[in-house]
């Protein structure tokens, strides 16, 4: 997969540096995006040598490029363990001081609900980004899936909160954007936030949210990939 920018070769370097984390018998989650591509196909390439992996994917889009690369697919209710998750992000903090080190924005792909349930349940979950991705606080907007009947009551319930909520349209049809479990997306910009944790809270406790693109406290590393190499941050 090719995106836009220079940042191509610094995503292919952290993902492929993420699949060689994969080891022989792994139940690897694949996640979502650009970045997370890379490691899928390095990933199948290591199955076209021998490696013996089974991949549960997080969207239309991760799982078809794992069945066109050749990796074997299961799901979370089939599997005891899930030994690894490599997963793409939006926004990671990189402030080593900062309380919420390591806080991410996911969703930029609205797979962020697939994504928060694997990611979560792996024994080691590894980011992988470029360095446009790194900030020192999280400031992008927050996607939030939303039960289709919910959008405008809970955009209502969001600008109580301080935010400011759009729902997510569809680039290529008329109407909105229509995530893989039917539901809807509301981008909300919250400007900088300082307590992503607190955040995540109030936004989980309203009724018609499926899930919130905040991840806090779930990411184990983030692989940097840099023009030049990689670097890796351990959380
Ligand atoms: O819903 C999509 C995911 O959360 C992606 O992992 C995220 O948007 C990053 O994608 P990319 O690697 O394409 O920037």
């Amino acid at each position: 997969m090719k995106t836009a920018g220079g940042t191509d070769a610094a995503k292919r370097r952290a993902g492929e540096r993420a699949a060689e984390e994969v080891e022989d018998g792994d139940v690897v989650a694949l996640g979502t995006g650009s970045t997370t591509a890379y490691a899928i196909e390095a990933i199948g390439e290591a199955v076209g040598d021998g490696l013996e992996v089974q991949g549960i994917p997080t969207s239309f889009q991760s799982r078809q490029l794992a069945l066109e690369v050749g990796i074997p697919l299961t799901d979370l209710d089939a599997v005891e363990t899930v030994d690894l998750a490599i997963d793409g992000a939006d926004q990671v903090v990189d402030d080593a001081d900062s309380p919420a080190h390591g806080a991410l924005v996911k969703g930029g792909g609205a797979a962020h609900a697939r994504e928060k349930l694997v990611d979560a349940a792996a024994e080691r979950f590894v980011v992988v980004a470029d360095p446009t991705k790194l900030a020192d606080a999280l400031e992008r907007s927050v996607p939030i899936e939303v039960l289709p009947d919910a959008h405008s009551v809970v955009a209502d319930r969001l600008s109580e909160l301080g935010g400011d909520p759009t729902l997510r349209d569809a680039e290529r049809k008329d109407g909105p954007v229509v995530t893989d479990n039917g539901n809807l997306v509301l981008d909300c910009e919250f400007g900088r936030i300082d307590n992503p944790d607190a955040l995540a809270a109030r936004l989980s406790r309203l009724p018609g949210v499926v899930e919130h693109g905040l991840f806090v406290d779930l990411a184990d590393a983030t692989y940097v990939g840099l023009e030049d190499g990689v670097e890796v941050r351990e959380y």
